[in-house]
């Protein structure tokens, strides 16, 4: 029935997206199975699970005996290992899980002329993900609702729910299809250009030359995904170990996660394989290539932390948005030669941020922008690729609103902001273009998840920021008791950190509001909107006998700023880092009782406590400032005790560091103790900057060099500084 499109699809090189949710699913997939195969014999198949999920590996196995051939079953939760790959029928089992982040990543993955198909019995029963937002036995529809809803509107999406279809067909004559273009005097070789599917890709590997000019030199790349961004940077990258440059003999390439730069190591070796290069490849116990060598230059993967301080001659960041600004500032104030390659409109969240920031480096140093349009496996006007974006709001964005003080504060209900696109539209775009790491699982969150209050700020009559806010607490001594022996996790975040890590039972009893989610729209922060915004919660959450509001969020200095400013104390910082999200996490929490007081001061004083005795060790990598504004803003205790006055010996020896008569290293006890001694009991107020370097110096034992790196200052800079800290604290303690 299907076999006439399926052709038209080979021929016009786009995709087709089958969704079935029916009890006889098994059927009617494998009806649609038998059309493409009379248009495909042997399809490259992948096929999507959780293996240890009731039934699953039986589906599997029914479906891997019917299509036999070049078959891969990939487990849900190890998917990210097999990002970069493509498949013409990709199958994903959804009877157990129906999860937004998958879906995404996987529907991609289907090539040109392909056929994605989601089969289940149905949306809303015993699916994982949504279970996982449920909450007394209550959770909603929202997004399985517009997702079914929008797949009715799209072309190309073959909706089979029992014994209803819809389906508009898509035609090849819209479509257009990829091809290279290789300029007429290429100065990269040939053989690189033949291996491009794109004229994209081939302007990206002349544009990149562009890197090896003299100076400090940044080459950003920037497209939608799947536009072949990280092959081209692998064919680039042959080429210039193949010409063994002197100056390049020490590459490094990072990434949030390997996986997302494994293409381009991919793609090295197909580049180096057309140029007859020798090379040797080094991999892992896990096989992932980790280093390749041709002749002198040596071209390896680290993780972010580790690459900012590495020493090397060019350093390629993939997902560079992903990795937080502050990291991408640090690596580029060590490096020289620096390719930032990213994805706008990805699922790793917009890039708008990301473009604001490389418009600001454009002011202070030499960089070149490149971006790509063309996708690699399907044609332009691919119709799966348009439903994705508009189901999975991948390309919203905030309305283009200026603020002109006329704030306006509503709670919207999340029925309402479902059953209006444009609002939901603006809404989640707000949330999207503010947080970089957004991804399409937050929209059923938003959708899906009840004790929720999603508050929107209006100004001209649009929406320019958005607070989502959780009710957590309340809890009693069962569920106390489940959390403390790590039996349960009730999703209540705040609570459920404190009783686990912090012991703090009680605090689980307290009702508190999470602020999950604040943003304003990039073009109007800083404009006191957040903090207006804040405040209409709080006064919200006085009227219904709230104990404390809080948030929970990946460190960040400008972000906890904004949260000091408006009375919330830090009272949790993890103790290991995030690594998928790049950072430690922090709760901070403003009382509105009496008795979230008496937590809120307790807690906040262990904090302070544990920055002080540990920033050497657990927080050695934690920006300084940060580490500053939290001592400055956290509670005193009395688990340090000092003298009151500073013993006199150690007065003597600053003084005598001061005036260079010995060196830093002889003096570190006093300085330790004085500067322990200011965060406990400030009688002074130093500069932030100051502040940093006596932190970074002195508490976080970092070397003048490493202390200069992470504030952006050289080692004289930083010495200077705690020079000028010390001075001032002696004048204030000497007494
Ligand atoms: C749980 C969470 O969601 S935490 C993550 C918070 N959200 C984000 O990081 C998304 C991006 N940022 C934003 O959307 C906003 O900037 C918010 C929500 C952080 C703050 O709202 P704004 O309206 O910009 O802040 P507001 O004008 O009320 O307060 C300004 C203070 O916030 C801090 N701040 C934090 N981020 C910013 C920013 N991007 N621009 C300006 N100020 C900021 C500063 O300390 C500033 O005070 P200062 O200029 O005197 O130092
Ligand atoms: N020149 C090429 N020849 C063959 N396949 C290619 C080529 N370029 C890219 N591909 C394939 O197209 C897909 C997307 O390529 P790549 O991962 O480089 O894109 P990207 O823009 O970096 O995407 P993402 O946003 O997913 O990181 C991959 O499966 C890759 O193997």
């Amino acid at each position: 029935m299907y076999e006439s499109y399926f052709v038209d699809s080979v021929k016009g090189y786009y995709r087709h997206l089958a969704i079935v949710e029916s009890s006889e699913y098994i059927d009617k997939v494998f009806s649609l199975i038998e059309d493409y195969l009379k248009v495909n014999h042997n399809p490259k198949v992948i096929y999507a699970f959780h293996p240890w999920l009731n039934g699953s590996k039986d589906r599997m196995k029914l479906f891997k005996e019917r299509l036999k051939g070049d078959f891969i079953d990939i487990d849900y939760s190890n998917s990210e290992k097999f990002l970069g790959q493509s498949a013409d029928l990709v199958i994903l089992d959804t009877v157990g899980d129906f999860r937004p982040n998958y879906i995404a990543r996987f529907v991609d993955m289907t090539r040109g002329g392909g056929l994605a198909i989601i089969y289940t019995d149905n949306f809303l029963q015993n699916k994982m993900y949504r279970q996982s937002l449920t909450r007394n036995g209550i959770v909603k529809d929202l997004f399985e609702r517009r997702f079914l809803d929008e797949a009715k509107k799209h072309r190309g999406i073959i909706l089979i729910q029992d014994d209803h279809v819809y389906f508009s067909p898509y035609s090849s004559n819209e479509a257009h299809k990829p091809s290279r273009r290789i300029p007429k005097e290429p100065k990269i070789p040939l053989p690189i250009h033949e291996l491009c599917m794109s004229s994209d890709q081939n302007k990206i590997l002349e544009e990149s030359l562009f890197i090896l000019g003299e100076g400090k030199r940044v080459l950003a790349i920037t497209a939608a995904r799947g536009r072949g961004k990280s092959a081209s940077v692998g064919l680039f990258l042959a080429f210039l170990a193949y010409r063994h440059e002197e100056n390049f003999s020490n590459i490094i390439i990072t990434s949030p996660t390997y996986y997302s730069a494994q293409e381009i190591f991919n793609f090295m070796i197909v580049g180096l394989k057309k140029l007859k290069a020798k090379f040797r490849i080094k991999t892992s116990k896990d096989g992932k290539i980790m280093k390749i060598i041709v002749g002198d230059t040596r071209i390896k993967w680290v993780s972010p932390d580790l690459a900012k301080n590495e020493e090397g001659n060019l350093i390629v960041v993939d997902e560079a948005a992903a990795i937080g600004l502050e990291t991408l500032d640090y690596i580029i104030r060590g490096w020289d030669k620096v390719i930032l390659v990213t994805t706008i409109h990805g699922y790793e969240g917009s890039g708008k941020a990301f473009m604001r920031y490389l418009n600001k480096l454009k002011n202070s140093l030499l960089l070149k922008h490149v971006k790509m349009e063309y996708p690699i496996r399907y044609a332009k006007g691919d119709p799966i690729e348009r439903f994705m974006f508009n189901v999975l709001l991948l390309d919203a964005e905030a309305p283009d609103v200026i603020y002109k003080s006329d704030l306006e504060v509503r709670e919207i209900p999340q029925e309402d902001l479902f059953s209006n696109d444009n609002l939901l539209r603006a809404v989640y775009g707000i949330l999207v273009e503010a947080h970089y790491r957004n991804s399409p699982d937050d929209l059923m969150l938003l959708g899906d998840m009840a004790f929720q209050k999603i508050i929107v700020g209006y100004s001209s009559g649009l929406p320019i920021a958005v607070a989502q806010v959780v009710f957590e607490g309340g809890l009693n001594d069962t569920q106390i008791t489940d959390i403390a022996r790590g039996l349960k996790n009730e999703g209540h975040l705040i609570p459920h950190r404190i009783i686990k890590y912090v012991r703090a039972l009680d605090f689980g009893k307290m009702i508190g509001w999470r602020i999950m989610r604040i943003a304003v729209s990039p073009e109007n922060q800083g404009k006191g909107i957040g903090s207006k915004i804040l405040n209409e919660v709080i006064k919200n959450a006085q009227k219904e006998n709230v104990d404390w509001i809080g948030s929970s969020f990946v460190v960040d200095y400008s972000v906890l700023r904004f949260w000091v400013k408006n009375g919330f104390v830090p009272i949790y910082l993890s103790s290991i880092k995030n690594e998928q999200l790049n950072g430690y996490s922090i709760i901070v929490v403003k009382p509105l009782t009496e008795r979230a007081s008496k937590f809120v001061k307790e807690l906040s004083g262990f904090l302070k406590d544990k920055l002080l005795r540990t920033s050497h060790q657990v927080y050695y990598n934690l920006n300084p400032l940060l580490i500053a504004l939290i001592l400055r803003s956290t509670y005193k205790n009395d688990l340090i005790k000092l003298e009151d006055r500073i013993p006199y010996l150690y007065l003597e020896k600053i003084k005598s560091y001061i005036s260079g008569e010995i060196p830093y290293n002889s003096i570190a006890d006093a300085a330790h103790y004085i500067t322990t001694k200011y965060f406990l009991e400030p009688r002074i107020n130093l500069s932030e900057d100051i502040e940093g370097a006596l932190v970074a110096r002195v508490l976080q034992g970092k070397s003048w060099y490493h202390a200069g790196l992470m504030l952006g200052l050289s080692s004289k800079e930083v010495e200077l500084k705690v020079k000028t800290g010390l001075r001032e604290l002696l004048q204030s303690y000497d007494n």
